[in-house]
């Protein structure tokens, strides 16, 4: 639309094609009533007071409302910034020693990050997360596509790189999941709202494995429930190319479910755990010592059949929770339990 022919046309037209630039006359005060005046109409009954509130000109307007709808549509028609590769080249551990890796990961990679406590497995993924250029305790690089990042990327907001799922997520914000979700959706420019919120949620509520509702505030919602509603909102919605995650063991996630949905989304998956099951989720481990990668151990498939079987230990040992989670008492056999997830390991195996 040019600058003439958007100025000429009636404000309801111009939201029907870019609901967005409610934003931008809401700024400029717009009563619902002058919905129906052209937008040059509109731009003339704005008080001169409230144009020097704003430093805006009179003359401006149109020629900022164009550029702001250009922008948006730029924002919408990019999609997600698109990266093949990640390269990690190693910095140096706590005592200063070298860390001889240079570590290639592309889309669809999962990648765990084992080590004791206080190893450093934070520091990575913290690493990566702000692009590290050698400027973190670590002095680690990390490179996109081979090369360093340009300033454009550290622009934040919703074309960010990186998303983190942290351990501890508090909302802050007083409403319910579907104001939150829909907050989130419109942000993203996504045309069909409903049908997002409809299907974040929908996933939310099968990787929480408790059910919540729609209408729920997101302050009321368990660790395990934030956190599946965070991961649901990461795979259907972010359209950031790499994750991070910092341990999901405790918090009542499905947790294979969830990294499965990742890995579709043709994600780059970072996973600090201490969860055998979840390490071996990972094609690697990264693991760290003392501040530093100590060595990188490919999952081998004497692994992979391993944890086929102990899934199955898993899902005996979920069976338990949520008996105590539904106060009932665990007296049963221990003889006939362990022979039952060994039958369970060996039926999974044979599939
Ligand atoms: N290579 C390094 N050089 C200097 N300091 C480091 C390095 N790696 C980690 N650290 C520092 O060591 C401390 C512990 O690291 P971090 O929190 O990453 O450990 P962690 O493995 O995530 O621990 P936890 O399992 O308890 O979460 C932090 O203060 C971190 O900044």
């Amino acid at each position: 639309m040019t600058n003439d022919s958007l100025i000429h046309t009636t404000i309801a037209q111009l939201l029907t094609q870019h609901p967005y630039a409610k934003d931008f006359f809401t700024l400029l005060g717009l009563p619902s009533a002058s919905r129906h005046d052209a937008v040059d109409t509109f731009f003339a009954s704005i008080s001169q007071e409230r144009l020097d509130n704003l430093g805006l000109s009179r003359e401006e307007l149109a020629p900022r409302l164009q550029a702001f709808i250009a922008q948006m549509e730029k924002l919408r028609t990019d999609g997600a910034p698109s990266v093949q590769n990640i390269t990690l080249c190693g910095g140096r551990d706590k005592d200063g020693h070298p860390e001889n890796i240079r570590l290639e990961l592309r889309p669809g990679d999962v990648v765990s990050v084992v080590g004791p406590t206080g190893s450093g497995k934070s520091r990575l993924l913290a690493d990566v997360e702000c692009l590290a250029q050698g400027d973190t305790p670590s002095a680690r690089r990390v490179l996109l596509d081979g090369q360093s990042p340009d300033d454009s990327l550290w622009l934040g907001g919703e074309q960010r790189l990186v998303a983190q799922l942290s351990q501890n997520m508090n909302f802050v914000m007083d409403v319910s999941v579907r104001e939150f979700l829909s907050l989130h959706a419109e942000s993203r420019l996504v045309d069909d709202i409903d049908s997002a919120v409809e299907q974040i949620f929908s996933t939310a509520v099968l990787l929480a494995g408790e059910p919540f509702q729609l209408d729920t505030p997101v302050t009321a919602l368990s660790g395990g429930q934030s956190r599946a509603l965070m991961i649901a909102d990461v795979a259907c919605l972010s359209a950031s190319p790499i994750v991070l995650i910092d341990e999901i063991e405790n918090a009542g996630v499905d947790r294979r479910q969830a990294l499965d949905l990742l890995v579709k989304q043709e994600k780059i998956v970072l996973l600090a755990t201490h969860d055998p099951l979840l390490a071996l989720l990972g094609q690697r481990r990264l693991v760290i010592r003392n501040g530093g990668i100590a060595d990188i151990i490919d999952t081998s498939d004497a692994e992979r059949a391993l944890l086929h079987k102990l899934n199955s230990f898993d899902r005996k040992f979920a069976e338990l929770r949520d008996r105590v989670r539904h106060g009932q008492r665990l007296d049963f056999d221990l003889e006939d339990f362990l022979s039952d997830c060994l039958c369970n390991a060996q039926q999974s195996a044979m599939e």
